[in-house]
């Protein structure tokens, strides 16, 4: 099979009702020319007749150039009132945009109780400004609010409102699960049930997420005959959110032979889907399906045993497909499959039957069991592995460092660390101040190495992080710090733990200067991988 399917994104618009979800028009501009290059069909850009950034959206998209189609959305005229007169629907027209989509109530209860009208005003209400729009030469879709509560309620009412959208000249009549109340089972009943009665007009659904079900109902729906499906990406939207189009596009199209995307399109979903998150301010959840960090990470010993055999023991799909990757993860559930696969990635060359495998193995599920994590710390793994390996040498030995932060009344906080280390048999000791006591200690550390490594100029820390561990984890009291840093071409994140979060950062810190030395002496290539001795502060 492999029958084509319309895309209607509608992140733009319905996304945006998601709560924490507030875009500029640049962003959204942004976000529209990302959505054209994936492909999707229709791009949903906002309501023109409700705010200036709608608007402005609207006159300025026209200079993208998009192969979509940029649609506005709009409800019904009022009523009792004048279609011509209308100002929401005039809007929609002065938007041009090329399709309209007009949101109509098709739930009685929702007529006499939202609309405060009767039902005979609302099917005038449907007909007469679909009419309208058609008479303006746009595509309209028609969005029937509540159609499965409505169908559910008082089915005759619910489909004489589809009647009446038809003969008005939809060019779309899409079903709306407004209250993401529905099931799976329901959805295709009453599709079924709809696309038995429709002549001219293409069947669409739009559904949301209340039950976590969004995917499902859009899939269903297809599957008893809508060839439209409305969504968003990551599924933003009011409440729960919509149709998650990150799950519902490579669903359809991978397991049941839909014609969507193009293969290299579906290959930016990941991508797409990561660069809208960053623009919405939202984290991305890591284990969303298909486009999360973890939908396609290992971390059972049992699973990546097998995934080095053959990847699609416990994949559902190629990553790649969907431009994700495969990742195997270390933790206290590792074997030593986990350990191998990701020293091979890090081009370490260790051995099964190796003691060292074996203690670096039970050290790291030690030190997991402590508190590390180094799902998010692979520079800190990397030094442990090759230090396990004996390829690292000790850089400087620790000696001490102290700490005063000093706050008198009519001056703002002052953060100054003392470091003690001695470097080739030399006692080094140096003082900075920071603007907090973490940035004092990396100031005075970097100081004290700078003049034996003076590639340590370039890096900076660009992230921090502080986990308090609870006694879950057995480790009441302690803090877990996380550190990225960065220099011009590459980022790495190392971490530290301990009672006192200063040591925590300390270890973090020293990692990750290490590592920075070490991707520059391999980048160099000299023979000899320094080390800053993470015996300093004993495991
Ligand atoms: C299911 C959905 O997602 S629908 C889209 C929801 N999205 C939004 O509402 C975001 C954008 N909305 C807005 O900016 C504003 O609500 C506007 C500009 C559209 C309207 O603002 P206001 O005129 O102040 O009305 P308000 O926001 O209170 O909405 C209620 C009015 O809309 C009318 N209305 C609601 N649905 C419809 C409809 N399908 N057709 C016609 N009128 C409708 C109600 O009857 C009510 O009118 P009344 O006050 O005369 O009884
Ligand atoms: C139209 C729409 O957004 C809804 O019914 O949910």
């Amino acid at each position: 099979m492999s029958k084509a399917l319309s895309i209607f994104d509608t992140t733009l618009r319905d996304g945006t009702q998601g709560e924490g979800i507030s875009l500029s028009v640049d962003d959204k501009l942004k976000i529209a020319r990302k959505l054209d290059q994936l492909g999707v069909h229709y791009i949903e850009g906002g309501i023109p007749g409700s705010n200036n950034k709608d608007i402005e959206f609207f006159n300025r998209v026209k200079e993208l150039g998009l192969s979509a189609k940029i649609t506005a959305f709009g409800s019904t005229r009022r009523k009792d009132s004048n279609t011509e007169l209308d100002s929401n629907l005039n809007s929609l027209i002065q938007s041009g945009a090329q399709a309209a989509t007009l949101v109509g109530k098709s739930w009685d209860f929702h007529v006499h109780t939202a609309l405060q009208t009767s039902l005979e005003e609302n099917l005038a209400m449907i007909y007469d400004s679909i009419a309208y729009l058609k008479r303006k030469g746009l595509e309209v879709i028609f969005d029937a609010e509540h159609f499965f509560d409505g169908y559910k309620n008082n089915p005759e009412y619910a489909l004489a409102v589809m009647r009446k959208a038809e003969e008005a000249g939809a060019d779309w009549l899409t079903m709306c699960d407004t209250n993401g109340g529905s099931l799976p089972h329901e959805v295709h009943d009453i599709v079924t049930v709809l696309a038995g009665q429709v002549t001219t007009s293409r069947i669409g659904i739009h559904t949301h997420n209340d039950c976590e079900l969004a995917v499902a109902n859009s899939i269903s729906a297809v599957r008893a005959g809508a060839e439209q499906i409305q969504g968003t990406m990551n599924g933003y939207g009011e409440r729960c959110g919509n149709a998650n189009l990150c799950s519902v596009i490579p669903s359809l199209q991978l397991k049941l032979g839909y014609n969507i995307l193009e293969a290299d399109q579906l290959k930016q979903l990941t991508s797409t889907a990561r660069y809208i998150s960053e623009i919405a301010n939202v984290n991305m959840p890591i284990n969303q399906p298909y486009v999360g960090s973890s939908a396609f990470a290992h971390k059972g010993g049992i699973h990546v045993s097998a995934i080095l055999r053959d990847s699609r023991t416990y994949e559902h799909i190629a990553p790649e497909t969907v431009g994700n990757q495969q990742r195997i993860l270390v933790s206290e559930l590792a074997g030593q499959s986990n350990i191998l696969s990701k020293a091979q990635g890090m081009g370490i060359e260790l051995r099964s039957d190796n003691d060292s495998t074996r203690e670096v193995m039970s050290k790291i599920k030690d030190m997991e069991h402590e508190g590390y994590q180094f799902e998010g710390a692979d520079a800190s793994l990397e030094l442990l592995l090759r230090q396990a390996n004996g390829e690292l040498k000790e850089l400087f030995t620790f000696e001490s460092f102290k700490m005063l932060v000093e706050k008198s009344a009519d001056k703002p906080v002052v953060s100054e660390a003392f470091v003690k280390l001695n470097i080739d048999g030399a006692s080094v000791y140096t003082a900075a101040e920071g603007n907090g006591p973490v940035n004092a200690l990396d100031n005075a550390l970097r100081k004290a190495l700078i003049s034996y490594y003076p590639g340590l100029q370039n890096i900076h820390l660009s992230d921090y992080k502080v986990r308090v561990l609870d006694d879950k984890e057995a480790t009441a009291s302690k803090v877990r710090v996380l550190i990225e840093s960065k220099d011009a071409a590459n980022s790495w994140n190392t971490v530290g733990v301990s009672g006192n979060v200063i040591e925590a950062s300390w270890e973090a810190l020293v990692d990750s200067l290490r590592y920075a030395l070490l991707r520059q002496t391999k980048r160099e290539g000299y023979e000899e991988i320094p080390s800053a001795g993470r015996g300093l502060i004993n495991h």
